[in-house]
């Protein structure tokens, strides 16, 4: 089985949520799965201490089916977390920290050992810095992951998603799939928008869309077991096993 990277047309697009329900549908057909971050800016105080939003989602869906001893850290799953909200290179100068391409892989790497299967989220865009010269498509690239893009469907993101698109394809990897997402009511056109993108990268990439998921006003970070089972039954990944077999 390969492991997926899941990007998005740019921050707070849902790429947290569709990972989850990407696991989700994954742990569904008998695979052991997790989730993985490279690295997180924002950390917010909580009881136990730091935590971050995006940590705590992957950690509740990647330990769904663990036993309390095998359960994932947030340190397994994440190599660098930062603590302001703001672009991960910026933060990390600012905390003395330098983002290592080899430090992520070899993170990443511990969880294959032991899943069948790691879905990584990036963190917002497909060209989001780590340094000055690289970025977290060069991590994609690094492992040659397959990738799955996360289109927040509002006026603008058709040039986003193909922005993307040929990024992803300019760093050699396949764009496997592409999810239409709501974080806001449909507006004018919302439709013929994700018929124009089903169509482009559809032909550009072979690319499918795996699922619309609408606009859920309920939803709330971290997200639980319910939400992310609820938004799992909008997609429909068999063609990623196909692929990955
Ligand atoms: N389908 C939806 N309906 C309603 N709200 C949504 C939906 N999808 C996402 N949201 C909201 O949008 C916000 C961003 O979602 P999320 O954290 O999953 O995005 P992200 O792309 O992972 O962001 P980041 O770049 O910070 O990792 C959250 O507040 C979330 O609740
Ligand atoms: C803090 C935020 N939620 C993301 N984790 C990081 C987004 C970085 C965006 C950088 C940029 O493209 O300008
Ligand atoms: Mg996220």
């Amino acid at each position: 089985m390969t492991s997926f990277f899941i990007t998005g047309t740019d921050t707070e697009v849902g790429k947290t949520l569709i990972t989850g329900a990407i696991i989700y549908q994954l742990q569904e057909q008998g695979y052991s799965v997790c989730g993985f971050k490279p690295v997180v800016a924002g950390l917010v105080s909580a009881e136990q201490g730091w935590m971050n939003e995006d940590l705590e989602t992957l950690l509740t869906i990647s330990n769904r089916n663990k036993s309390p001893a095998d359960a994932l850290t947030d340190e397994q799953i994440c190599p660098y977390t930062l603590h302001s909200a703001a672009a991960p290179h910026l933060v990390a100068h600012e905390e003395g920290i330098v983002l290592d391409l080899e430090t992520m892989r070899s993170a990443f790497v511990k969880l294959l050992d032991q899943h069948h299967i790691v879905v990584v989220e990036g963190a917002g865009g497909f060209l989001v810095p780590i340094s000055e010269s690289v970025t977290l498509g060069d991590f994609a690239e690094l492992l040659n992951l397959p990738v799955i893009l996360v289109v927040d469907i509002r006026l603008g993101c058709i040039n986003h998603a193909l922005l993307t698109a040929a990024s992803i394809d300019q760093h050699k990897l396949r764009l496997v799939g592409w999810v239409a997402n709501f974080t806001a009511p449909p507006g004018p056109y919302s439709e013929e928008n994700i018929q124009t993108l089903q169509s482009m990268l559809w032909h550009q990439y072979q690319a499918k869309c795996l699922g619309v998921i609408p606009y859920q006003p309920t939803l709330k970070t971290p997200y639980s077991i319910d939400d992310i089972e609820q938004v799992a039954h909008f997609l429909t990944i068999d063609s990623l096993l196909v692929q990955s077999e």
